[in-house]
């Protein structure tokens, strides 16, 4: 059956139109015929054949990996819509767009693949700018089978009537959730697509509303740059960042369904994994820490270490001994920490410096040492002795321990660049004997890889997606920006969503910070998931957490639905109990918003009333993919239901360590319903939401 929605529209978009609706459908069957061929071909090569064991495993693999992506999907289709071109002088052709790229015996396209250029015009076509384009048809899809038609003519818009445009958007973003989030590949809208097909030196930074699309917007540019530039990508690799293990698993399901399965997705946690975080620390101190001043801290407290050489090095050998005086070494010490190089990379230098001058020596006095000699000079003991003396090894917890426990080391290196109260603030309070028994925070782990990458440099990717990016702080930010430093960056975010206290006010900064000054700037402002009357509601927060930044403007027709219901403490769960057993009747997801501290008693109420549910945390989502999830509010930025049940919203921006980012949550958790938002309090609604005076 398919769903009411499609249902209405197929009956609407079809009308006059069944002919062609057949034709479609035939045609989509010729190209599973197609595309069963190919697999078949496929299957037949014989990877044995290959010159030699190794060219014949790789080759095995790619074999592999090509009878896999052929697979077909009868729970979906192979193209979904359809553009005809008429170029100026030129044949009419006309293009089915799909998932992937399906050909004919002859080798002619019967279905191409949505990143191929030729689809670009599927994308942006408009009637002001037709690209060729004559007719830009959707199709609706259910279960395999073509259900509905929307055309649109480029070249006579009056044509187009019959099917309100965007119909299929809609029915698109109103279909059921059920599991993880989807791909958009069949609606992506203009502006979105200019994003993703952003060349791939270009960085984009894109701010928008809750629901604007940023996270589709950069999974699927991931997806078009490696079908774009695969041979540099694959080598180089794609890394996908989000907030936490819940957002990650939400949306770690788009680009395996557009065939990407090489993207890594991290969390800044797992990415800065520098040792176990045991600490939590006020906001005051972890903000200092993620202050881009300590990133001057860190360079001066790194190559602190490398002494002053006060004695020559002496090297016997046979009976003399060779001396490279203390003057001569720091020269060479000044040559070394002035080249740019990593700590380490220069330390490892220092051996063969030294060797050399010894050579040098040797020479003068009349031998003629050859490379062996300089190489038994650079591993000899002395020498070794020497180095690590005025060059010790370092590792960034011992660099890190000794910053936070001496406090003349933290002068040292803060000097001017820290006043006194801030370096206070750094030292810990109680001495800690060895690095190992340091209780690090979370935000020293930005730290600490700010050290890793002083004394070795970190090896870029060939593009990294930030989403979220807002809420990083500016160390947090470095240590991004050199996981992509020869690469380039989608970083999607929206200044009204932060919520750390460390949380970016403006993105020129932020993007100073990951080390993209050159990159651009794109607002999107039309809203896909968030319905008119939920997203007007929520905004009513806007000009007390974020003045001047507007609300999305809803694109879709149906304004949802707004419930506020008012109940005395003591009815508080059997209401929320009643809410969510109301929003579960329908089908689709439902979450339940909470502030973290009533998790566990929200979900044995439900327990109690027998509703079954799942339950979202920072580190997982649910495996099981209930219908129903409580989720704390703290993890619910990024993640999206079709109905959601929101309770006691004065408790969840009471939970926040001040009023604007009590509120910055409040927005984040109003704005994640598809369809439906319900609020159930006890508590009077914090003041901002009674502006202008609430009407339901
Ligand atoms: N062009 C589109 N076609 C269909 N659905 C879309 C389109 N663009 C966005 N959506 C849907 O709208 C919803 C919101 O998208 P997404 O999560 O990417 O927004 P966001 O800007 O990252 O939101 P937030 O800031 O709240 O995390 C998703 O369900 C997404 O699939």
């Amino acid at each position: 059956m398919p769903s009411p929605a499609s249902a209405d529209r197929t009956d609407h978009l079809v009308d006059g139109l069944a002919d062609e609706l057949a034709e479609e459908q035939a045609y989509l069957d010729e190209a599973r015929e197609q595309l069963g061929r190919m697999r078949r071909l496929a299957e037949s090569l014989d990877a044995a054949k290959a010159s030699d064991a190794i060219s014949g495993e790789v080759l095995g693999r790619v074999l592999a990996r090509r009878i896999a992506s052929l697979q077909d999907d009868p729970h979906t289709t192979l193209f979904f819509g359809r553009i005809d071109v008429e170029p100026a002088g030129g044949t009419p052709e006309q293009f089915h767009i799909g998932r992937r790229h399906v050909s004919d015996e002859a080798g002619d396209p019967v279905v191409v693949d949505w990143r191929a250029p030729i689809s670009t015009a599927f994308y942006r076509a408009s009637p002001l700018e037709p690209m060729d384009v004559v007719l830009r048809r959707r199709f609706g899809v259910d279960r395999g089978r073509l259900t509905a038609i929307e055309d649109e003519h480029l070249r006579e818009p009056a044509r187009s009537a019959g099917a309100s445009a965007g119909s299929l958007l809609s029915a698109e973003i109103e279909r059921p959730r059920t599991g993880p989030m989807r791909d958009i590949v069949s609606t992506i809208q203009p502006e979105q697509d200019e994003i993703v097909r952003s060349d791939v030196g270009v960085t984009v930074c894109v701010q928008g509303a809750p629901g604007t699309g940023k996270t589709a917007v950069g999974l699927h540019r991931a997806a078009w740059l490696l079908y774009s530039f695969r041979e540099r990508l694959d080598r180089s690799g794609v890394l996908v960042v989000g907030p936490n293990r819940a957002f990650l698993d939400h949306i770690g399901a788009v680009l395996p369904s557009l065939g990407e399965v090489r993207v890594g997705h991290a969390t800044i946690e797992s990415l800065l994994d520098h040792g176990r975080v045991r600490a939590v620390e006020p906001a005051g101190l972890a903000t200092l820490k993620g202050d881009p001043r300590l990133a001057e801290v860190l360079r001066r407290a790194v190559w602190s270490h490398v002494g002053r050489p006060d004695e020559a090095v002496v090297v016997p050998r046979g009976v003399r001994k060779w001396r490279v005086p203390a003057y001569e070494v720091q020269e060479i010490l000044d040559e070394l920490a002035t080249r740019g190089v990593r700590y380490a990379a220069a330390r490892d230098l220092l051996p063969q410096r030294l060797a050399h001058h010894v050579l040098l020596e040797m020479e003068r006095a009349g031998e003629a040492p050859d490379d062996r000699v300089q190489d038994a000079v650079a591993r000899s003991v002395p020498v070794r002795k020497y180095v690590a003396s005025v060059w010790p090894a370092l590792d960034p917890q011992a660099v890190l321990h000794r910053l936070w426990s001496d406090a003349d080391a933290l002068r040292a290196a803060a000097d001017g660049v820290l006043d006194d109260d801030e370096q206070r603030a750094l030292l810990w309070d109680k001495p800690v004997r060895t690095k190992g028994a340091a209780r690090w925070t979370f935000a020293d782990m930005a730290l600490l890889d700010e050290v890793a990458d002083l004394l070795h440099r970190t090896p870029s990717l060939g593009h990294v997606v930030l989403d979220e990016a807002q809420d990083l702080s500016p160390m947090q930010l470095r240590a991004v920006g050199r996981r992509c430093s020869t690469g380039s960056a989608t970083v999607l975010g929206d200044i009204a969503q932060g919520t750390t206290p460390w949380a970016t006010s403006s993105w020129d900064e932020a993007m100073g910070h990951l080390g993209k000054a050159r990159h651009d700037l794109v607002v999107l402002d039309r809203g896909f998931r968030v319905p008119g009357l939920v997203i007007e509601y929520a905004a009513r927060l806007l000009p007390f957490m974020a003045p001047g930044l507007g609300a999305p403007v809803s694109v879709r027709d149906n304004p949802g639905r707004l419930a506020i219901r008012a109940v005395l403490l003591g009815a508080l769960e059997a209401e929320v109990v009643r809410a969510v057993e109301a929003a579960a009747a329908s089908p689709g997801s439902v979450g339940v918003i909470v502030a973290d501290a009533a998790v566990a008693a929200l979900s044995a109420a439900l327990t109690a009333a027998g509703v079954p549910h799942g339950r979202v945390d920072r580190d997982h989502g649910d495996d099981e993919d209930h219908p129903v999830e409580v989720v704390p509010a703290s993890v619910a930025k990024g993640l999206e239901f079709d109905r959601t049940v929101v309770v006691e919203p004065a408790a969840i921006a009471a939970a926040e360590p001040d009023e604007r980012t009590g509120l910055r949550r409040l927005y984040v958790v109003l704005t994640r319903a598809v369809s439906e938002l319900t609020i159930v309090h006890a508590d009077p609604l914090p003041e901002a939401l009674h502006h202008p005076p609430v009407d339901v």
